[in-house]
């Protein structure tokens, strides 16, 4: 590995963008070289220090993805599925580490994805933090241990500039609850029930979003049935922590093999 990895933050102006440039910032281990905003942004050509309203960096923000990319090891991508999909292919061409939180990708976006992992480290998580993560494994160990007389139910609430529905976690964790149970997520998902539904089926997974005010991140799984009600939850008061798992994630990716990676890598968790 080389000793100090060099990171770019794509999307640097954005709420995980400035988070994420931060915590390199503060990091011993990694080196930020890089700060990317989309051709036309007020901050091109800015000092990053004073465009976050700081002192000065020494660090301009540029808008010349693989010219930034190839002086890095790694890229930490926050952004929205349109950019991380160009990304990708960029990163992947500078054989950097691409880090993806990016959520609302389509399926199609995931196979660009897929094909750039061939040639470069990826890992993407709908959620880097250690909790969600623990959340879904065990999310899988419930649903696995209880029958379809057991409705399973996923609630997510975020902040008002959202702009995808379900959130990436909420996904993750039906992803999850459909493994733990044997069945495909995308047979059995509802989503956003509204009318006259008819009854809900047996055996599908639900899905509800709330979006409100400056609420960070909060998700809760519901098992249900007659008589009695199982309740997991996780709740992010921080988008701090996003950031240093994607963190740890940047400096894991840096002794792995070209492929495609999650959260459950990094931390050991897969089972
Ligand atoms: N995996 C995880 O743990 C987490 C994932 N997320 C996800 O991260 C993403 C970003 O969230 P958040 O920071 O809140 O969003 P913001 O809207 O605050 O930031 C997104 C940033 O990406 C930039 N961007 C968008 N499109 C492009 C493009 N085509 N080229 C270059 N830059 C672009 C935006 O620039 P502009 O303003 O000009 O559009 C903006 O600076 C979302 O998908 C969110 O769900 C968030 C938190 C945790
Ligand atoms: O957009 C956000 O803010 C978040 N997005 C991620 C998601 O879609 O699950 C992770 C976190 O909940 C915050």
């Amino acid at each position: 590995m080389t000793e100090r990895p060099g990171v770019v933050v794509t999307g640097v102006s954005g709420r995980m963008g400035r988070m994420l440039a931060g915590e390199v910032m503060k990091s011993d281990r990694l080196e930020l070289v890089g700060a990317l905003e989309r051709a036309g942004h007020d901050w091109i050509g800015q000092d990053l220090g004073t465009a976050m309203g700081g002192a000065e960096l020494g660090l301009t923000v540029e808008d010349d993805a693989l010219e930034a990319f190839a002086r890095a090891q790694a890229v930490i991508d926050f952004t929205a599925p349109a950019a991380t999909v160009e990304f990708a292919d960029l990163a992947a061409q500078a054989r950097a580490v691409h880090v993806i939180g990016t959520t609302g990708l389509s399926e199609e976006d995931l196979h660009r994805i897929h094909v750039a992992a061939r040639h470069a480290v990826i890992v993407r998580a709908g959620n880097m933090s250690l909790g969600v993560n623990l959340l879904t494994q065990v999310t899988r160990q419930v649903a696995a241990a209880l029958d379809a007389d057991w409705d399973i139910e996923i609630i997510e609430s975020h902040h008002n500039q959202k702009v995808d529905a379900p959130s990436g976690t909420a996904l993750m964790l039906g992803e999850a609850a459909a493994e733990g149970r044997g069945v495909k997520l995308d047979e059995v998902s509802d989503r956003g029930r509204d009318g006259i539904t008819g009854k809900r089926e047996p055996g599908h997974i639900g899905f509800h979003a709330i979006r409100g005010g400056d609420i960070v991140g909060e998700h809760e799984v519901l098992f249900a049935t007659a008589g009695e009600r199982i309740k997991i939850s996780h709740i992010a008061s921080d988008r701090a922590l996003f950031a240093r798992g994607a963190l740890k994630a940047a400096l894991w990716g840096q002794d792995q093999r070209p492929g495609e990676y999650d959260m459950l890598d990094v931390l050991g968790l897969k089972d």
